[in-house]
């Protein structure tokens, strides 16, 4: 399977969209990914195949020193092939450079995500009681930091 790590554009937008529909109970719909082409403090990058396809995606905000990843999700087709790696291994090396920390939020149920963001030096900080529904589930706040004193 060959892909390559691309910024998201408006030809990706139909594609993540229904990855958003196949992957999440509150998918974010193309109106909502096409404002994040508008916002400066995005960046979304798209795992696209060889026709152009979206294999998998993840989105990061950045704001002063803090980044926050919003979602990441590999299409079911090409999962255990390590494009969730590639993805978080790239904003984990901006955050090296550039960030004092990275955070997120994954359902305390969802092993996969959550052994992916450990292999990545992320660590539990906190917990958001019921934050989910469809079902209803604890966040677990997961942080990555550099000492940048
Ligand atoms: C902030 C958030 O967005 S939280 C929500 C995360 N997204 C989702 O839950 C959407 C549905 N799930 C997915 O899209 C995928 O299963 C993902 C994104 C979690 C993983 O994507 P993949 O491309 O399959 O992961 P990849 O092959 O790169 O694996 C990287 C690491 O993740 C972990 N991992 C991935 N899948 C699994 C699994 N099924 N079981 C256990 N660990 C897993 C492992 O640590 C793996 O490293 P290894 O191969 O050395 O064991």
């Amino acid at each position: 399977m060959n892909y390559q790590l691309v910024p998201m554009d408006r030809s990706h937008l139909e594609g993540i969209a229904e990855l958003e529909r196949t992957c999440f109970s509150h998918p974010w719909s193309v109106d909502m990914l096409a404002e994040e082409l508008y916002n400066e403090t995005a960046s979304f990058l798209v795992a696209e195949g060889e026709d152009g396809s979206v294999l998998g995606y993840a989105g990061l905000h950045v704001v002063l020193d803090e980044g926050y990843i919003d979602n990441v999700a590999v299409d079911p087709a090409y999962r255990r092939q390590g494009i969730a790696d590639a993805l978080i291994d790239t904003f984990v090396r901006f955050g090296a450079a550039k960030l004092a920390f990275l955070t997120l939020e994954v359902r305390a149920g969802n092993a996969p995500a959550i052994a992916l963001y450990e292999k990545h030096g992320f660590y539990e900080v906190g917990r958001r009681k019921d934050y989910y529904d469809d079902p209803k589930e604890d966040a677990i706040l997961m942080t990555r930091e550099w000492d940048r004193a």
